[in-house]
């Protein structure tokens, strides 16, 4: 099969968060015969979408559909922008525990992604390249190959984890790097190996590589994802202070905004137990203190972090509602470190490392010590690197050299990867006719077939 060609599109009027630095790139194929390559990271919050070629995603749809309380009709993408006050939204939402198993659901996303509002693809001139989650069940895998072959119609696919396409644009990266300095590349170290840590709103994922395959028998899943941290905090603050039972969103933005990873949790909730002094604990929770300011929805439609100096001061109560956050801004993050603090019993992510490069090869270990890339939403939590940093020099023997790299595009770094693979790699490919050819089950597991 002939290599993809590369693509453009475009881009006009579309609702929600996108790229606006391509406008002007042209989406269809230039000539009869040619294709263009779409790259759907399809996460199970947002999908992260755009074209081989591209520097960045497009469009970021979220991956859900919704209707008005009380209502029948569906809201997709951007009709959910024209509804102020999201709480009056139910969501529904095409994966379940990480897997896509409602494809009613994401047929009807994929359809208006792929359509005259968004990508504007012809599927028929069109090669998918798809991200799919580690694992997934063999039937849901399957019937996904056969949604794009038989319902949508693509010309060619390729799947793979996200995970896979972040162990490629790393090691693609580190490899440009040490040629401009000059570096020697030795087997079996360096940049052949790669841990990629992809923290989601599912999973947490720790996936080891080696020459762009995934050890697969090294894999490690955490079960936590912003999902359930988000969920936690609705909880906690529901709890305490407002009802937020229904507010998954705006809880998700004071999340996002305000929470982040304790350097020394248990230093920490030493200082605000009793035990600590009062006067200890009033100043140590006075300096956590941050107020999230709840829309109104006439005036704002968003929640936003009260200035720090504002804070207690100016404002009343009547004027604004404010949320106050304390500890829950890093109790709600250690989740990710200490899954057993919401009775889930399994150990944390730095565990999680340890086992899978333990679990591989020992000539890879220092090499995958040595290679830790962060990727997916959860890493941008503030201090998320350094305390994984710090939790693994307490673990890892220490002739292992242990370094963690938080590149600044942790969201869309697997899309990258995977627009980047889609160019110089046509190989990864499976066409339709081949599809036609062979059956669905063949074919799914020709896509994984040597790098998963
Ligand atoms: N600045 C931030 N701080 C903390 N969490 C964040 C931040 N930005 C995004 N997130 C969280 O990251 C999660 C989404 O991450 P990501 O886009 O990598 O997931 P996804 O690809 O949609 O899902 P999955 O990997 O499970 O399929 C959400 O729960 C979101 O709240």
């Amino acid at each position: 099969m002939a290599p993809p060609a590369a693509s453009g599109a475009s881009g006009t009027g579309f609702s929600g968060h996108q790229n606006t630095n391509n406008t002007n790139i042209v989406t269809r194929p230039q000539n009869e015969g040619d294709f263009v390559t779409l790259v759907l990271d399809n996460g199970a919050d947002r999908m992260k979408m755009g074209f081989a070629g591209d520097p960045a995603p497009r469009f970021y749809i979220p991956n859900c559909m919704a209707k008005l309380k009380g209502q029948l009709q569906w809201l997709i993408g951007e009709d959910m922008d024209s509804v102020n006050n999201t709480a009056n939204l139910q969501y529904t939402r095409p994966f379940d525990r990480g897997y896509l198993t409602d494809w009613e659901a994401e047929h009807q996303i994929w359809g208006r992604a792929f359509g005259a509002n968004k990508a504007k693809v012809d599927p028929a001139q069109t090669h998918l390249v798809l991200t799919e989650a580690p694992f997934t069940p063999s039937p849901l895998a399957t019937f996904s190959t056969q949604v794009v072959f038989e319902e949508f119609g693509f010309a060619a696919c390729a799947k793979m984890p996200a995970a896979s396409f972040s162990g490629y644009r790393y090691s693609l990266m580190e490899k440009q790097q040490q040629q401009q300095l000059g570096h020697q590349q030795g087997e079996g170290t360096g940049v052949d190996a790669v841990l990629v840590i992809d923290s989601g709103f599912s999973f947490t994922h720790v996936v080891p590589m080696y020459r762009g395959k995934a050890q697969r028998a090294g894999v490690r899943r955490v079960n936590v994802g912003g999902k359930l941290l988000t969920n936690l905090l609705k909880e906690t603050v529901s709890y305490r202070q407002w009802n937020m039972m229904d507010e998954f969103q705006l809880m998700n933005d004071a999340k996002e905004a305000l929470c982040f990873v304790s350097q020394n949790f248990g230093a920490e909730m030493a200082k605000i137990r009793p035990g600590g002094g009062p006067s200890r604990q009033v100043r140590t929770q006075e300096a956590l203190r941050r107020n999230f300011v709840l829309p109104d929805f006439q005036t704002t439609m968003r929640g936003y972090v009260q200035d720090v100096q504002v804070q207690g001061h100016q404002q009343t109560e009547a004027e604004q509602q404010v949320l106050s956050m304390e500890v829950e801004r890093f109790v709600v993050p250690e989740v990710l470190f200490r899954p057993s603090d919401v009775g889930l019993r399994q150990g944390g992510l730095p565990e999680a490392v340890v086992e899978a490069v333990e679990a591989c090869d020992i000539g890879l270990r220092g090499a995958l010590y040595n290679n830790i890339v962060l990727t997916g939403g959860n890493v941008l939590f503030p201090g998320f690197a350094q305390r994984l940093h710090t939790e693994l020099r307490i673990r890892v023997p220490e002739y292992y050299s242990v370094k963690v790299q938080a590149p600044p595009d942790p969201i869309e770094y697997a899309w990258r990867g995977a627009a980047h693979m889609a160019q110089y790699q046509p190989q990864i490919f499976v066409s339709k006719s081949q599809y036609d050819e062979y059956g669905a089950e063949f074919i799914q597991e020709r896509m994984f077939d040597g790098l998963w």
